[in-house]
């Protein structure tokens, strides 16, 4: 299928706020949803305290080696058939508005996009825009309007996406990415089922909840993010880690995301930890709630701190076997999530009334840090 965009289509997707959804085939996330339980074994971390579970969700329960295999594919005709025909003026001023959100929005990782090729840029902006709106139809200033239908809504605009046919400009230039790099829908899908359950959940029974809900809002952005940067030839390992190795950098950055915002968290009725694990430290949700920096809290801290740093550390192969123009933002976020944690220990573990972060000077400092990191292609077996 293809479509064209005239200036007045251009007009009528920015005005027309309740286009019809037209024929689309529904999809449906096929991943387990956070109420099942999975029997698989649990991966554990010695700590200094006892050991630590981290990973207790397989990565082909999540389907990952199917996306994988869909996305390494090294011809896309499948996408290309239905390449939509857009007016270059309006697609060019689609990746603009793109480009000026992101760099809003996200500073150092706009900066850090520079180096990449133009077309990888728009890609990276445009899929940047549709995680914010996705993220936004929860956490932003519209969520009080926020239903499951609302949700539903932005799949069905999804699928058109994928199909051709864009609702708004935004969604334009996300058509055009996914025609142009081999990208997978289910990754998209899936973080939406993240956003639907954030609308459902406000407490995690143990890691593996945790882990399944870090893997919709965050691991997909990693795996979304791979066929864009590119694999460069001479990789000698197999691409299936280095989308491990993206996946985990977006749970270290989740996890960590989370640890910087409990205190914020508890004032929407909301917590982002493990209660067995608060349960075995004696911390009750009481204690959470009550805002109290206690020793308990200290020990429990520096655990779930341990385990954020253990994903970092299992991203870090991954993003040196990236093409070599696309590793430094990837790097740059590496570097600038997990010093948040650092930040945390400096704050003497009150993520309860403090929020961690990172001072602008070491932000800057970090970019020709992440820059150097960047120029290393790494010889090492993945994972
Ligand atoms: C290079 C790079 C970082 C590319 C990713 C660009 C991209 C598409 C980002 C989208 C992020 C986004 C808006 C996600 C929506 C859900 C969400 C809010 C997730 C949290 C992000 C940060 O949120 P926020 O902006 O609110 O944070 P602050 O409050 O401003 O601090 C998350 C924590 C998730 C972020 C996850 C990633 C950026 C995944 C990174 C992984 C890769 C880019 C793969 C790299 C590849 C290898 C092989 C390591």
């Amino acid at each position: 299928m293809s479509s064209t965009y005239s200036v007045a289509a251009k007009a009528y997707l920015r005005d027309h706020s309740n286009g019809s959804v037209g024929m689309f085939q529904k999809w449906r996330p096929s991943v387990i949803r956070a109420e099942a339980t999975v029997a698989v074994p649990t991966r554990k971390i010695a700590t200094k305290f006892t050991e630590l579970s981290v990973q207790s969700i397989s990565h082909s329960d999540l389907h990952i080696n199917e996306i994988v295999k869909r996305q390494t594919k090294r011809s896309f005709e499948y996408q290309s058939c239905r390449k939509p025909q857009f007016d270059p003026a309006f697609l060019e001023e689609a990746y603009e508005q793109c480009k000026n959100l992101c760099s809003e929005y996200a500073k150092t990782f706009y900066l850090g996009t520079l180096l990449m090729t133009k077309e990888r840029q728009k890609a990276i902006w445009a899929i940047y825009v549709w995680c914010r709106r996705t993220d936004e139809l929860v956490d932003g200033p519209n969520a009080a309007y926020m239903s499951s239908s609302v949700l539903d809504r932005w799949e069905e605009r999804l699928y058109d996406i994928f199909n051709g046919r864009p609702f708004d400009m935004l969604d334009a230039a996300l058509s055009d990415t996914v025609h142009n790099f081999p990208l997978d829908i289910k990754p998209f899908g899936d973080m939406i089922e993240g956003m639907r359950m954030d609308t459902r959940k406000t407490r995690y029974k143990n890691f593996q909840e945790i882990y399944l809900y870090c893997y919709y809002v965050a691991g997909t952005v990693g795996l979304m993010s791979v066929p864009v940067m590119g694999i460069p030839p001479e990789s000698t390992v197999p691409a299936q880690s280095i989308y491990d190795a993206a996946l985990y950098l977006g749970i270290g950055n989740q996890l960590t995301n989370i640890l910087r915002d409990v205190g914020e968290d508890t004032l929407r009725g909301r917590i982002y930890l493990p209660q067995d694990e608060l349960e075995q430290f004696g911390i009750t949700e009481e204690d959470v709630f009550s805002r109290k920096v206690s020793d308990k809290w200290r020990e429990f801290m520096k655990m779930q701190i341990t385990r954020a740093r253990y994903y970092f550390n299992q991203a870090e192969e991954g993003a040196s076997q990236l093409d070599k123009d696309s590793r430094w933002p990837v790097w740059s976020s590496l570097m600038l999530y997990r010093e948040i944690l650092d930040a945390i220990e400096d704050n003497d573990y009150d993520n309860l009334t403090k929020r961690a972060y990172v001072g602008r000077t070491k932000k800057l400092l970090m970019l020709p840090l992440a820059y150097t990191r960047s120029l290393s292609m790494s010889n090492f077996a993945l994972l």
